[in-house]
């Protein structure tokens, strides 16, 4: 591995292989799951998968693929992306952040080098902010024009110094992924099969029970 000459600073191959490493655990597991809750959602609610087809098919058509330039153009298969964020929130416990300083918090003290883990799940269910929180209801992020709105809301990253790092590159895979596979396929149960319950459960991430679907082709 070639360092900087000018700096006293570089990383070791050994540091580097762990970075790629975190990168890679951090970055696979969460986006695939955060799809496959995508599809149990659109399979129980064909409405949804309808109405986000049918945005892709007036704004980008089915000669090409959607892309990140089509994002603002089709809303409503934003809000579906980021009510799945919402409600998948494949990482409902945030990662352990150790305490650095004692900490008075609402009549509580944290004290220095406790371990906290913040409950991302509080904030993705709270009926102020997102009444009938445990339904999936991508509507709640568009305003009464159609744009999207309060998508600040969810902290399915978490937020602060340490946010996640794929923020950005997860919204973006997510958004990539989900219209391009409505754009080309129904996605539906197995024949004669009801859509798989939205039931998931805790491990490295909150995923949903494992579930078989049809793809059909639209072409
Ligand atoms: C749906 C997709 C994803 C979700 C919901 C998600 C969620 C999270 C959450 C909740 C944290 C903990 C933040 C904290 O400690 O407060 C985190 C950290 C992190 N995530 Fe993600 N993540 C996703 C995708 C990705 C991707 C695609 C990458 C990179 C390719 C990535 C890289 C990281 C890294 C490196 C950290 C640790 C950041 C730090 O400690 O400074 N994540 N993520």
């Amino acid at each position: 591995m070639k360092t900087v000459e000018t700096s006293n600073e570089y990383y070791t191959d050994e540091q580097l292989l762990s970075v790629m490493a975190d990168l890679f655990g951090a970055g696979t597991e969460t986006s695939a799951t955060t799809i496959e809750w995508a599809f149990v959602y659109l399979m129980n609610d064909m409405d949804v998968q309808i109405k986000m087809r049918q945005e892709i098919d007036d704004i980008v058509g089915n000669g090409r693929l959607p892309t990140m330039s089509d994002k603002h153009k089709l809303p409503y298969c934003e809000a579906v992306v980021i009510e799945t964020f919402r409600l998948g929130n494949v990482v409902p416990f945030s990662l352990p952040h150790n305490v650095s300083e004692d900490i008075y918090f609402k009549g509580f003290i944290i004290p220095k080098n406790a371990v906290i883990m913040p409950c991302l799940d509080s904030v993705a269910h709270d009926e102020n902010l997102f009444p009938d929180s445990h339904s999936f209801k991508p509507d709640r992020f568009l305003d009464k024009n159609g744009k999207i709105y309060g998508q600040d809301k969810i902290l399915s990253f978490s937020l602060g110094r340490r946010v996640c790092l794929g923020e950005s590159l997860a919204r973006m895979e997510v958004f990539l992924y989900l219209t391009a596979l409505v754009q080309r396929f129904e996605i539906l149960p197995p024949e004669g099969e009801s859509p798989p319950p939205v039931k998931g459960q805790l491990g490295v991430t909150y995923s949903p029970d494992s579930f078989k679907l049809r793809a059909i082709s639209r072409t």
